[in-house]
């Protein structure tokens, strides 16, 4: 079986990568900058066409969440137009496309947790970007899985607990939005969800699989409770650590308004894949330690 990954460098590729080192059946193939670019259609199609996969995981994106409001065309063109040309090059071959979304499509005004069937409503570039993505891709190739997943967080790249380790290391107290709750989800749990997912469509070729699910970490959080349990758990195996302080989104002002609730329920993923994802906290502490031994 072999995988092609758009998104070398980021967090869901580079998972993907550590988690398939360990089947042997698995060939994984990453694909970024230059040579392949959402932003030029030809390379993708080169790319696609070149490395002759039996599936493709859509994992590159613009997701830099402030800096879109600034550049929406750029963000359109890679998390729209950029994804339905993978997702045409993989039916093009005849193969399913594993798509990556985002909560940040839902306004977040709603109090219960999100599923599929919810009206997405997104309050920021990202989120429209990445919506107009999902509906391309899934029009553009009846073989998809389109995943939202929340709040990525994991050894690579960057994210949320890399940043508050790295703050840990300069400020004795850092002030958190206590008013945005979600579910932080592990890269590398996301990884396995998706090699559990191309098993399952490469086994059977099950069309009644294909579609839209949530797929998020279980449990949930305020990014202030995430914070705090990030720094507990360094604290515990000998990392940085510091006080945090809880503030209202309006003391912490960004160019994208986020979600004040973006919770996902992940229930269409567990009942039709037979799968979900573990506790964020049992997950955050296995990728904090990890990164404090890589730095310490
Ligand atoms: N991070 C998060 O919290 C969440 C992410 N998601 C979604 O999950 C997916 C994976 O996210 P994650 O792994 O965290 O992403 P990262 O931000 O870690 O990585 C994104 C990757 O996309 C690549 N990329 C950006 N622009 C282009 C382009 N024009 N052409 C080719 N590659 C490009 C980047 O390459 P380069 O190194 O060259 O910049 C980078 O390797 C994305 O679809 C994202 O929208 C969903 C919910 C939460
Ligand atoms: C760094 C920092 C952030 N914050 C707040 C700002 C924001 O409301 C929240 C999260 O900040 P970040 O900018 O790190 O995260 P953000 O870029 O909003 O993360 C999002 O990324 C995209 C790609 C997604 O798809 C989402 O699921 C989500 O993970 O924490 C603080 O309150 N204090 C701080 O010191």
């Amino acid at each position: 079986m072999r995988i092609l990954v758009t998104g070398r460098d980021g967090q869901v590729a580079r998972s993907l990568v550590a988690k398939a080192a360990q089947k042997a059946d698995i060939e994984i193939l990453c694909i970024g900058r230059p040579e392949f670019d959402l932003a030029q259609r030809q390379t993708i199609i080169d790319a696609v066409a070149e490395a002759e996969p039996d599936v493709i995981v859509s994992a590159a994106a613009y997701t830099a969440v402030d800096q879109a409001e600034d550049e929406p065309s750029l963000a359109f063109e890679i998390n729209a137009h950029g994804a339905e040309a993978v997702a045409s090059a993989a039916q093009r071959c005849g193969v399913p496309v594993v798509h990556l979304s985002t909560d940040y499509v839902f306004s977040g005004d709603s109090d219960e947790p999100y599923t599929e069937e919810d009206e997405p409503a997104p309050g920021c570039v990202y989120g429209r970007s990445k919506l107009q993505g999902e509906k391309l891709v899934a029009a553009a190739n009846p073989k998809h899985v389109i995943l939202r997943t929340a709040w990525v967080y994991s050894p690579f790249g960057k994210n949320f607990v890399k940043t508050m380790l790295g703050l840990a290391g300069q400020r004795e107290s850092i002030s958190v939005v206590a008013d945005q709750i979600g579910n932080p989800t592990s890269a590398l749990d996301i990884a396995d969800a998706i090699l559990c997912v191309i098993d399952r469509m490469g086994a059977a070729q099950e069309a009644d699989l294909y579609g839209l699910y949530h797929l998020a970490g279980t449990g949930d959080a305020s990014w202030s409770t995430f914070a705090q349990t990030i720094f507990s758990t360094s604290r515990e195996c000998g990392g940085p650590t510091a006080r945090v302080i809880d503030i209202p989104s309006d003391d912490f002002p960004t160019k994208a308004r986020r979600p004040p609730n973006s919770r996902l329920s992940s229930l269409k993923f567990e009942r039709n894949f037979g799968y979900s994802l573990p506790h964020w906290r049992l997950s955050l502490a296995e990728v904090v330690q990890q990164l404090v031994r890589s730095t310490g």
